[in-house]
């Protein structure tokens, strides 16, 4: 089963005590918005799907719930069997607000928990789900949707582009000494929990301000962030904060029987000097040799310390992947670094965004109309989500044949245009 188009609105033949809820059916399957009753069987299929050891207990399932509302979450289920409705597929939708570049906030979905089970794989029920969701997404007229990935070869297909991109280090702290020297006084202080409280949210607020592609937190993310739950931790220890006027980190103590690592939880600096104030404290951790850490891909640490070598990048992660869905609204959210003309072809083989748009930008602002004029340059929505925050530069997808253009100074404006100050960082897993 992987054409959605062989379901069809439910039929008298299935009656629903669902209100307000579109139900498609086919022989076996129905699709619909989750109730209160789903949970239990949702929090199940997601510890199969992601092969957690046990499953997310009432805590952490009252976190994700404050987080969304029912109708955002899409369930498909299994009805052929004697023992009732199986849970077969589930994706669900936080309602999110990410920084543009140049500022611009904006709100739109961020896809999650998406998972089809083991049983029910490669008969097309990822695709239903999405689809069925996309829809909703164009009616509510959201110019983005974002995405944490947790396989890569999954979402290009849907249109998706990874857009941010985050580097995971180890830092050998007998190696780790900053080029500046230690001043009389620091500015950085342990946080005790209503200091945290009080202080965290406004500093990642001003972070996530001037930060393209950073994930801006609502009162409830950090309400969970806060609650620290034990079931997350992992055996580590609890959050330790520590607090500068212009930023904080938060990090655990994770140990085993021979040694201890600090793993760096968040770090959030809005100015140079917090960024340099923090991790001289982060540094100067005693009796733990080594720290880890997620950080931005162009971040400052390496070029301030003596020995470039003190930290190894372990592993680099496409940490946020972006989507599309009105192209014209999208062009003109955000700023730009360079004047362009150019007329885009931008296929999209899954939804209708697609089409050829004149492309003009002046002083850093873009404006986009539909064009029959020839195309400069042409790209998938996927390559077009791709370099939209600044992740990925045109000239990249021009190299690796995923971009065209007409020619070269065509290629180098658009290059030129959607390059950022900083690459884009999201700070947010979801
Ligand atoms: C945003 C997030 O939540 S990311 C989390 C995604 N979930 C997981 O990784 C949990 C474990 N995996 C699963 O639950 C499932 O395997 C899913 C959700 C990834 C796929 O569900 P399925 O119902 O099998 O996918 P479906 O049959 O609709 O496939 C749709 C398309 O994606 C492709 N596809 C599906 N899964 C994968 C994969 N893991 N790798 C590559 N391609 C895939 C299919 O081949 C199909 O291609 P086509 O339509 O272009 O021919």
């Amino acid at each position: 089963m992987s054409d959605p188009g062989i379901f069809r609105e439910a039929s008298n033949r299935r009656p629903t005590r669902y209100e307000n809820v579109k139900i498609v059916t086919d022989s076996d399957l129905t699709m619909r918005r989750a109730t209160d009753e789903d949970w239990p069987a949702i929090i199940a299929a997601d510890a199969r799907a992601f092969a957690f050891i046990h499953p997310l207990d009432d805590e952490a399932q009252a976190d994700i719930r404050s987080k969304l509302r029912d109708s955002d979450v899409v369930v498909v289920y299994d009805e052929s069997g004697s023992a009732g409705p199986v849970l077969a597929g589930v994706a669900m939708f936080y309602r999110m607000t990410l920084t543009l570049p140049g500022g611009v906030r904006t709100e739109l979905p961020g896809l999650s928990w998406v998972s089809v089970a083991a049983t029910h794989r490669r008969r097309g029920i990822l695709r239903l789900m999405i689809t069925e969701l996309f829809e909703q997404w164009e009616r509510e007229q959201s110019a983005f949707s974002i995405l944490t990935a947790s396989e890569a070869t999954i979402y290009e297909r849907f249109g998706y582009g990874p857009a941010c991109f985050e580097e995971q280090v180890s830092i050998d702290l007998a190696k780790a000494e900053l080029r500046e020297p230690t001043p009389a006084y620091s500015p950085v202080h342990f946080a005790d929990e209503q200091q945290i409280r009080d202080m965290v949210p406004d500093l990642h607020d001003r972070w996530a301000s001037m930060s393209p592609g950073a994930i801006v937190r609502s009162r409830v993310w950090w309400n969970m962030i806060f609650a620290d739950r034990e079931m997350l931790r992992e055996g580590r220890s609890a959050l330790h904060y520590l607090i500068h006027p212009d930023g904080y980190a938060s990090y655990r103590i994770h140990r085993d029987e021979r040694s201890a690592v600090a793993e760096v939880s968040e770090f959030i600096a809005v100015t140079d000097q917090a960024h340099t104030d923090l991790w001289r404290v982060l540094l100067g951790l005693d009796l733990i040799p080594r720290i880890t850490a997620s950080m931005p891909v162009d971040d400052p640490l390496p070029m301030k310390l003596t020995n470039l070598r003190a930290p190894t990048v372990t592993a680099i992660s496409d940490s946020m992947w972006l989507r599309i869905l009105d192209v014209p609204a999208a062009l003109e959210a955000r700023t730009y670094s360079e004047d362009v003309d150019a007329v885009l072809e931008i296929t999209d083989t899954f939804r209708d965004s697609g089409g050829r748009f004149a492309f003009t930008v002046r002083d850093g602002a873009a404006t986009v109309s539909e064009t029959e004029e020839p195309a400069t340059v042409r790209m998938d929505i996927s390559v077009l989500s791709s370099i939209y925050l600044g992740g990925y530069r045109a000239t990249e997808f021009a190299a690796a044949d995923r971009l065209w253009a007409s020619d070269h100074t065509t290629l180098c404006e658009l290059d030129q245009a959607f390059l950022t100050d900083r690459k884009p960082f999201s700070g947010t897993f979801f």
